[in-house]
């Protein structure tokens, strides 16, 4: 059996060349891009200027030696290679699980090749199984959740080890439950409307090669031509 995030990682870094600017992701899929990616800087020598998703995968990139810059450096981005929540059949996407949603999306509005690398269990008709995180400001947190709750979803104010979980932005998450989005565009565009919202984890029209790993070692490259 291959580990479907392992192989899809190691293939999406391939795509990767001398001198390029890289936007790294964050999650367990992504995990596998960034450990390939600083083997090839430490056996080929590649010359990359990158930047990181989140505090966790800089620290991950730190220590395989990849250079990490800021964006006082970078305006533009080659290729970013994240991972994904849910990908639907037009290539939209759920991010966020991981609560780096913020820094993901901001990377992905100034890459020019956006990849994704997910397992097959994600790849779906519609968005909406998983739960959508949205990124919300502290500051009357509970009325932004009226807000959300009001458009017919459920919410969980997002914990880890039973705290309230904090964004690498000092925010909190909502996971809104909607079972089924069927207009992902227009859904985001209302969700933006509401005051206290910084973000929300859908990603339209974003994902240019969406790489999808299984169990059995095949590996699906998908390109978004529309
Ligand atoms: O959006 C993310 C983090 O905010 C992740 O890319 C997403 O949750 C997928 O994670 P994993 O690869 O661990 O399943």
């Amino acid at each position: 059996m291959n580990n479907p995030k392992k192989i899809a990682g190691e293939k999406a870094a391939s795509f990767i060349k001398d001198g390029m600017t890289v936007g790294l992701g964050t999650g367990s899929t992504a995990f596998f891009a960034i450990h390939k990616i600083g083997a090839r800087v430490k056996e080929e020598g590649l010359k990359l200027k990158c930047i990181a998703t989140s505090i966790e995968s800089e620290n991950l990139a730190k220590e395989l030696n990849i250079p990490i810059f800021g964006f006082e450096e970078i305006k533009e981005i080659d290729i970013t290679i994240d991972g994904a929540d849910e990908v639907d059949k037009n290539f939209n996407l759920i991010k966020g699980g991981g609560g780096a949603l913020l820094r993901e999306k901001i990377i992905a509005y100034i890459t020019k090749h956006y990849i994704i690398i997910v397992d097959e269990t994600k790849h779906v008709e519609s968005l909406g199984k998983f739960h959508l995180p949205v990124e919300v400001v502290q500051f009357g947190w509970q009325r932004t959740f009226d807000h959300l709750q009001n458009l017919g979803c459920e919410i969980k104010l997002r914990e880890k080890n039973k705290e309230v979980f904090i964004t690498d932005n000092g925010n909190y998450i909502l996971d809104c439950n909607f079972k089924k989005i069927e207009n992902p565009e227009s859904l985001q565009t209302t969700i933006h409307n509401i005051p206290g919202v910084v973000e929300c984890g859908l990603f339209i029209n974003r994902t240019n090669t969406l790489i999808i790993g299984k169990p059995s070692g095949e590996i699906e490259v998908l390109e978004n031509k529309g």
